[in-house]
């Protein structure tokens, strides 16, 4: 999902697609025109008499006051349709740019990320409950200094004030995340979406199992804000959540505002979610709410992923999962399904590589020594 190649640089073009309904009003006014042509026709000459003639130029006047009349009619109502049509466009859409608002940038214990708001304004704001903002989602950030756009994810979706948090990390030599960063409160910055990164569906899997890296966790952070987060007491699925998270050092790690709800929910609700960082190293800056006694050091392997499983469960969750001591149900049968996102090199270590011109390409890796399988594995 972050790795550069999967980068959209999309021609200029496409960006500055305009849209069709001035080319509509065109079209409608073009063929009023034409229809109008007739009226103008001259009428055949007449054997003319004074009566004949005023009551010729009477029809030909109330035909004129008429035809006039329905015409101012007719453009006004289109233009009130058209200013309603105008409006509708600025809802938030796939096809359109639209102006938000920058309404809060806050730092990270992790100096090259940033916690971002966007809000819409009141005339843009969709309604949330359109399912087309069923996770996992994203919107496209134009950098208008070189008109150039990425997609990134509304960690908590989308309020009814049209805000939309993110965080986002800037690259050494990358373009959009620098860019957004050195924007200030109140600064313009256009976007359009939602675009739909990957479908869930609630009844579908017994178990979901996330293994994120960097800001790769930031899918996932949506997803399970959408399900269990947002409202503890009102959880649409049965599915049980596992994610594994993992970032180089400690002070790399996701900010309170990711990791707090998450700690929170996994220790309120651990038959729901299971929660496990890792960091490489725990030397360096510290992180200010995760200590070293939070995390595991080391990367994610066959290991780290059955101990993650398993661990503070009496109840053999893990064993089910894995297929050991069950001889029930051929593992490929499960309904697990394990959703990796993050730096290319850790997908393909985790899942294996991705398959030519962005196919998912076959399970290997970590979950392909273990026996998963393309339909329970999905690389973001
Ligand atoms: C669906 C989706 C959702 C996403 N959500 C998020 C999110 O919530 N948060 C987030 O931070 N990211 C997210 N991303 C990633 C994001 O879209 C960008 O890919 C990322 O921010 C990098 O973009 P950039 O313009 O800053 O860097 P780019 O300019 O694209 O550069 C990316 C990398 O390439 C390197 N690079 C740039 N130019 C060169 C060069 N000439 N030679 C060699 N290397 C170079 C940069 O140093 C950097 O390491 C998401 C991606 C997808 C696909």
């Amino acid at each position: 999902m972050f790795r550069p190649s999967l980068i959209i640089r999309r021609p200029h073009a496409r960006l500055y697609q305009p849209s069709h309904r001035p080319h509509l009003q065109l079209q409608l006014r073009h063929a009023h025109a034409q229809q109008g042509r007739p009226a103008y026709k001259p009428l055949p000459p007449r054997q003319s008499s004074r009566m004949t003639n005023w009551l010729y130029f009477g029809a030909l006047w109330f035909t004129m006051v008429g035809v006039g009349s329905w015409v101012t009619y007719y453009f006004n109502e289109e233009s009130g349709s058209k200013k309603s049509a105008t409006s509708r466009d600025t809802l938030l859409r796939p096809m359109h740019f639209i102006p938000a608002s920058l309404s809060a940038s806050e730092e990270c214990s992790d100096p090259d990320t940033r916690l971002i708001t966007l809000t819409l304004p009141p005339g843009a704001v969709p309604d949330p409950k359109d399912p087309i903002f069923n996770p996992i989602w994203s919107v496209w950030i134009k950098d208008d200094d070189i008109m150039t756009e990425r997609p990134y994810t509304p960690l908590e979706g989308i309020d009814e004030r049209g805000r939309m948090k993110f965080w986002i990390k800037k690259y050494e030599k990358g373009e959009v995340g620098r860019w957004l960063h050195s924007k200030k409160v109140g600064n313009r910055i256009e976007l359009r979406g939602p675009l739909s990164t990957w479908l869930w569906d609630d009844n579908k899997w017994d178990e979901v199992v996330m293994i994120s890296g960097g800001t790769g966790i930031t899918p996932f952070y949506q997803l399970l804000h959408a399900k269990l987060l947002k409202d503890p007491t009102n959880v649409p699925t049965k599915t049980r959540f596992t994610l594994l998270h993992s970032s180089r050092r400690l002070v790399e790690l996701p900010p309170a505002a990711i990791l707090g709800p998450l700690l929170s929910a996994s220790k309120a609700h651990p038959d729901r979610l299971r929660l496990s960082l890792f960091v490489d190293s725990t030397e360096g800056p510290a992180h200010p709410s995760v200590g070293a006694s939070d995390v595991q050091v080391g990367r994610i392997t066959t290991g780290t992923i059955e101990r993650a499983l398993s661990s503070d469960s009496g109840r053999s969750w893990w064993r089910s999962l894995l297929g050991v001591g069950s001889h029930s149900e051929p593992l490929e049968d499960k309904k697990i399904l394990f959703l990796v996102c993050g730096p290319e090199s850790m997908i393909t270590a985790i899942a294996g590589p991705y398959g030519r011109n962005f196919s998912q390409g076959v399970v290997g890796g970590v979950l392909g020594s273990l026996g998963y399988k393309n339909h329970q594995v999905w690389k973001l």
